[in-house]
């Protein structure tokens, strides 16, 4: 395995990191030596935005810090103000045939990987999280956010639905009511509203505070032993991973039913429009 210093790249305060994977361009894996804690960064200028190849390494990159026995995974962004725009609407708008197969089934797996991990996870939130980028985050077990910006799934917004999993993951944060509500109107929460119906644990005034916090958090695991812990995790995640599990063909099917019918590319199409627009203005 490749080691390299990356002292540059990272906070004062950590003392060395090993730097596991740079094959892969979408994603980094940074292990602090001291700590144990993988941290995972998202980097997909512009946005984030969720495509094949940013799922596959988020994949490959979940399952490299699963088979180092890293203590913990801090997911987030390597752009400053988007931690990641969910999925790339131009996987969905207008889609070849074998791709969109691919997409959805790598974005089942990276759900399975993420919400199913045996390490514990948290989420360092450092920019808007809508839709898809709200699941990843939410999939993990502590989330950190910084101020000034936007989470939720906002799926209605657009016109789709977002498939059971999904809610799944939502209702193991928010009580029902407030799960219900907000995916029917497709809210996207404020950092502060987050914080207050709890969909974020901690807001943090920057990006490296925001990892510390998420590193505290990993900490707490510290003293507890580690298979009692994942299994204690297993028991509580198992049902909503299982129901997917179970039914990933269906879901596929479903998805593709849905994203092909006419008023939902429609629906795409304006509002991929409306974001360029909004962009160039
Ligand atoms: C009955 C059961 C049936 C089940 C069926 C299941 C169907 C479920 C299907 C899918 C679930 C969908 C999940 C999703 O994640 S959909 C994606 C939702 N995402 C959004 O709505 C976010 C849209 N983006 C934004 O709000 C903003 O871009 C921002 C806040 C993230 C960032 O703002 P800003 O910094 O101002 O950047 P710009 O808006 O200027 O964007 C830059 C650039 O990027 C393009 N872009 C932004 N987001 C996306 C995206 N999600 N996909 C593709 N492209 C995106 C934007 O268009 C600009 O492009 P440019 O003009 O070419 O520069």
């Amino acid at each position: 395995m490749m080691r390299t210093k990356l002292l540059s790249l990272v906070p004062r305060a950590t003392v060395a990191c090993r730097h596991m994977s740079s094959a892969t361009k979408l994603t980094t894996v940074e292990v602090n030596d001291k700590t144990g804690i993988a941290t995972l960064t998202m980097n997909r200028p512009p946005v984030n935005g969720l495509n094949l190849e940013l799922l596959r390494d988020l994949q490959q990159s979940i399952e490299e810090i699963e088979g180092n026995k890293s203590c913990g995974l801090i997911l987030t962004s390597s752009n400053p103000t988007i931690f990641s725009a969910g999925l790339d609407i131009l996987e969905m708008y207008k889609p070849d045939k074998e791709r969109i197969r691919a997409f959805w089934t790598q974005l089942q797996d990276v759900w399975l990987a993420l919400y199913g991990s045996s390490v514990p996870t948290a989420a360092a939130i450092n920019g808007h999280s809508p839709a898809g980028g709200c699941l990843l985050a939410a999939s993990c077990e502590y989330r950190v956010m910084l101020p000034k910006f936007t989470i939720g799934l906002n799926e209605t917004q657009l016109g789709i639905v977002a498939p059971q999993w999904f809610m799944s993951t939502y209702l193991s944060i928010l009580p029902r009511r407030e799960a219900e509500r907000s995916l029917n109107q497709g809210r996207m929460f404020t950092t502060e509203e987050a914080l207050r119906v709890g969909l974020v644990d901690e807001i943090a005034s920057s990006k490296e505070e925001a990892l510390a916090k998420c590193a505290d958090f990993i900490a707490t695991f510290a003293k507890v032993n580690p298979l009692a812990r994942s299994l204690t995790k297993q028991q509580f995640r198992s049902a909503d991973l299982q129901q997917l599990e179970n039914e990933r063909v269906q879901d596929l099917e479903k998805f593709l039913f849905f994203i092909n019918q006419p008023a939902v590319q429609k629906g795409l199409g304006i509002y991929l429009e409306s974001l360029k627009k909004k962009s160039k203005n």
